[in-house]
């Protein structure tokens, strides 16, 4: 087994991310000590009888003393209020990183609040499932994944790359971005297709034609794939959005007149519109399967997944 990369790791928030950090921290021994902190204490006693850390605190501020890793696992919208409450405890030449799917907000929420001699450098795993809570985490969620690192500006090279071979031991590909380039990115590849899952299953459900039998009954198919992102955490998305506002915004401008210039075709029957277009967007589907990061066997993959984790809590 190799030798540890941190003596204390601090993670601040335990669902989904900062309980599959704990679980592969601690399966491939990449810290000494794991501390866990979180606002509910139901959560955090949870955590503690799922053994996923060393010690844990309801207050995050003392979770962070001494820490040289500390990672923040919470909703975007948490992590002002956060980040001021620990920024006095936090330790010189601690490494402060965050798991947030929006990066730009979260630099201008964090920065503020990082001292002289921490190395703040946002982070994004691009993993996840539609589950979320201590329970929901599992230790291979990051492998084969791609982990995105946005850091500003003059932050230390070193600390970069310590952080960057951290997110490597625990599966990931790093790639280095912008913040502005990645919340572009991220709004049409994840955002979107999140808005367009909660928007579909919302407007099946208000039709009053299709009963909801109707609806469960016949989602073996393609509605299903749309229910399961529509099962995404509440808290989680709606920070998303309000954290996200421009490129989000950018992104159904461009999808609203993509869609009406599909409907245009339907309406006049403009068949070689339909088929050029359908045709291309399957070579997109096949470059990503060459590409490695899907497959194209039924039935396999988050539905797989799916059925080997925990009950939804
Ligand atoms: N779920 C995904 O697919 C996914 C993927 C990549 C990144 N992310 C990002 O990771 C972060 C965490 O998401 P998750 O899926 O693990 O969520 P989760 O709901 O499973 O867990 C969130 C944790 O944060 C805690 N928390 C909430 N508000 C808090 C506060 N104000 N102070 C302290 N703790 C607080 C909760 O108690 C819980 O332990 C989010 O920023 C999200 O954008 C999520
Ligand atoms: O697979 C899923 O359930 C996810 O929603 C994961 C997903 C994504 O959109 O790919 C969701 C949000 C994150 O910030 C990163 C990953």
């Amino acid at each position: 087994m190799s030798e540890p990369q941190f003596d204390r790791l601090a993670l601040i928030g335990i669902g989904l991310i900062g309980s599959s950090i704990a679980r592969v921290v601690r399966d491939r021994n990449l810290a000494k000590e794991i501390i866990i902190s979180t606002r509910s204490e139901a959560t955090l006693a949870r955590a503690e009888e799922l053994k996923l850390g060393d010690r844990y605190c309801l207050d995050a501020a003392d979770a962070v003393e001494g820490a040289d890793l500390v990672i923040l696992c919470i909703p975007v919208g948490a992590n002002e209020a956060v980040a001021e409450a620990i920024s006095a405890s936090l330790k010189t030449g601690a490494i402060l990183t965050d798991v947030g799917s929006t990066k730009g907000s979260v630099i201008q929420q964090i920065q503020p609040h990082v001292p002289d001699g921490v190395h703040f450098i946002p982070g994004h795993p691009i993993a996840g499932t539609e589950y979320s809570g201590p329970d929901a985490g599992f230790s291979t969620l990051f492998d084969n994944r791609w982990c995105i690192l946005t850091p500003v500006p003059g932050v230390d090279a070193v600390a970069t790359e310590k952080l960057q071979s951290f997110w490597q031991a625990c599966g990931s590909n790093v790639d280095i971005m912008d913040a502005d380039r990645h919340d572009l990115v991220l709004a049409i590849v994840s955002h979107l297709p999140h808005l367009i899952a909660y928007n579909i299953v919302g407007t099946a459900d208000d039709l009053e034609t299709v009963t909801s039998s109707e609806v469960i009954k016949y989602s073996a198919s393609g509605f299903r794939d749309f229910t399961r992102l529509a099962a995404s955490d509440p808290t989680m998305w709606r920070d998303v959005c309000l954290n996200n506002k421009d490129a989000i915004l950018e992104m159904l401008a461009r999808f609203s007149e993509d869609l009406s210039a599909l409907q245009r075709a339907i309406r006049w029957g403009d068949g070689d519109t339909l088929f050029d277009l359908f045709t291309h967007t399957r070579g997109v589907r096949r470059s990503i399967i060459e590409a490695g990061q899907e497959t194209d066997a039924p039935n396999f993959g988050r539905e797989t997944g799916e059925d080997q984790l925990p009950a939804k809590n």
